[in-house]
């Protein structure tokens, strides 16, 4: 199990594909609060054929360590850097969903040269409120991650997708609780401070913005908005709420391919 070490931190990695196949682009994936590289189990087995996929774990989340909170999301900005660096890939595509699709618009402003287009699905330029995720925070330190998991499942996924599809939203809740309380509580700090509305017109590169046409965190107007704000952005919503690619995982798989072969 391939990890980076870092001074405050080790982030745990994954590539699917030949990582020597020099002809196939990089994309790499950033996964939500309370997730980790699973998320992403169906895009990496449709997309690797003809990519080299990268996912790792946000830090404080599977098996990635939590450095003590609270987290920035320059920090998470910087440690997608410190992993490109640390493998050598010089440019790379790059999606990522709510706080990874945030961390996708931070790297699009600061660091857009490394990145070939931009996926960024089920997020916002400012997500929530700070009120919010303080509150989230509290409940966190008080009840553990465990309190939160009815409500979770409702704002991830339609009731018809947790009714018929109990084995994968069993198995994506579980790695939810496993999540270390650091982690998610660091990643609630980053959300609370973060307003990129001004600053993501700075991005240049290419970006698809993907929204879960029932997504009560991030609704498809938050999506548009990115789209209309960034110089090249498209916006595309699929049937779900807050966990696209997992509820439409093929539709997302064929927009995703078409979008990065076009
Ligand atoms: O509230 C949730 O669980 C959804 C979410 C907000 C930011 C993120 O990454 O996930």
């Amino acid at each position: 199990m391939p990890y980076l070490d870092l001074a405050s931190h080790r982030l745990h990695y994954r590539i699917d594909g030949d990582r020597s196949a020099a002809g196939k682009p990089w994309l790499m994936f950033c996964n939500s609060l309370g997730t980790d590289l699973h998320m992403w189990d169906a895009q990496a087995a449709a997309l690797s054929q003809h990519h080299r996929v990268l996912r790792y774990d946000r830090r404080g989340h599977g098996r990635s360590s939590a450095p003590p909170p609270p987290y920035a999301l320059s920090d998470f900005g910087k440690d997608v850097l410190s992993l490109l660096d640390a493998l050598e890939i010089e440019r790379t595509h790059f999606c990522g969903l709510s706080i990874g699709g945030l961390t996708g618009q931070w790297l699009g402003i600061h660091a857009g040269q490394r990145l070939g287009k931009i996926v960024v699905c089920a997020t916002s330029a400012r997500i929530g409120t700070a009120e919010s995720w303080v509150a989230r925070m509290e409940a966190v330190q008080e009840n553990g991650l465990g309190g939160l998991t009815a409500a979770t499942a409702e704002r991830w996924f339609t009731p018809a997708f947790n009714a018929g599809q109990p084995g994968i939203v069993r198995d994506i809740l579980y790695r939810f609780t496993a999540t270390t309380v650091q982690g998610y509580i660091g990643g609630c700090a980053a959300l609370a401070t973060t307003d990129l509305r001004e600053e993501i017109t700075r991005i240049t590169n290419p970006l698809l913005a993907v929204s879960g046409k029932e997504d009560p965190v991030c609704p498809p107007s938050d999506l548009e908005s990115i789209a209309v704000r960034v110089r090249q952005g498209r916006h595309l919503s699929l049937p779900g709420r807050h966990i696209v690619n997992v509820e439409s995982a093929s539709a997302f798989n064929a927009a995703l391919s078409e979008f990065l072969d076009d």
